[in-house]
């Protein structure tokens, strides 16, 4: 079984654009682990665009499934990870400017920084996995850290899917099986949605974990639509 995390930037991107605290992030962190996910992901930013440190903080006491914290190892999100002690660790090479994350890491040329880090929090029993393209050697690379888990960034996987290039996936199913051989967990995020998630889940080797984040709250807005403009409309008779 590969295991659902929800990432739930987006609504606090939503609460933040209007002040207040609508919507509310830990109460769709508690619904969405009512409605049968089985993680919640958070990846604050340095800039607090969505996600809030503090958010981040209130969460450990309402995620009772998997609490995945993803983001770049600055002193403050290492000071964060080791503070609330999530399930999991995810750590991405986002520059402070990036929209979003865009890139895996380079695990030959950050190998001991990330040995280093890796080694600090896997001390206090919180599992580890490390952003990395479909590459073999960054797979090999990230073996050498000591990571529990690899993330593989399936934003190209996403792009081609949409295009009809089903092939796509095979990086992916081989740097999978490269990890497997190495002994890593497999994890993927990034761009996957309803039309692409299965294809990659049948295909890919021992998926364990996919955190979805922005195709999941567009596809809620889209699938939710209907209903409330007839519930407005009913009100509005
Ligand atoms: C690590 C990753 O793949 C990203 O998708 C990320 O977690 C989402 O972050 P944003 O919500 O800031 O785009
Ligand atoms: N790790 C990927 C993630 O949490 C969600 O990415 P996206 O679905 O928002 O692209």
């Amino acid at each position: 079984m590969t295991k659902l995390s929800v990432n739930i930037n987006k609504i606090a991107t939503l609460r933040n654009s209007r002040g207040g605290n609508m919507p509310n992030v830990l109460q769709v962190a508690r619904d969405v682990q009512d409605f049968g996910a089985q993680g919640v992901t958070v990846h604050p930013r340095p800039d607090e665009r969505h996600i809030r440190y503090q958010d981040a903080r209130e969460l450990k006491e309402v995620v009772t499934t998997e609490y995945n914290i993803e983001g770049n190892p600055i002193p403050k999100f290492i000071d964060l990870v080791l503070d609330v002690q999530p399930t999991q660790v995810t750590l991405v090479p986002d520059a402070e400017d990036a929209i979003t994350s865009n890139a895996g890491w380079d695990t030959l040329s950050h190998q001991k920084f990330l040995q280093e880090v890796i080694a600090e929090f896997r001390s206090k029993g919180i599992r580890t996995s490390i952003f990395v393209d479909p590459d073999t050697k960054m797979v090999e690379g990230a073996a050498k850290t000591g990571t529990d888990r690899i993330e593989l960034y399936t934003e190209q996987y996403a792009q081609d899917f949409a295009a009809g290039r089903k092939a796509g996936v095979l990086p992916f199913v081989e740097a999978a099986r490269v990890a497997n051989e190495l002994g890593l967990g497999v994890n993927a995020g990034h761009d996957l949605n309803l039309d692409n998630v299965a294809y990659f889940k049948q295909q890919v080797p021992k998926l364990l974990e996919v955190s979805i984040g922005h195709a999941l709250i567009c596809e809620s807005i889209y699938m939710g639509l209907e209903n409330v403009v007839s519930m407005y409309l009913h009100r509005l008779k």
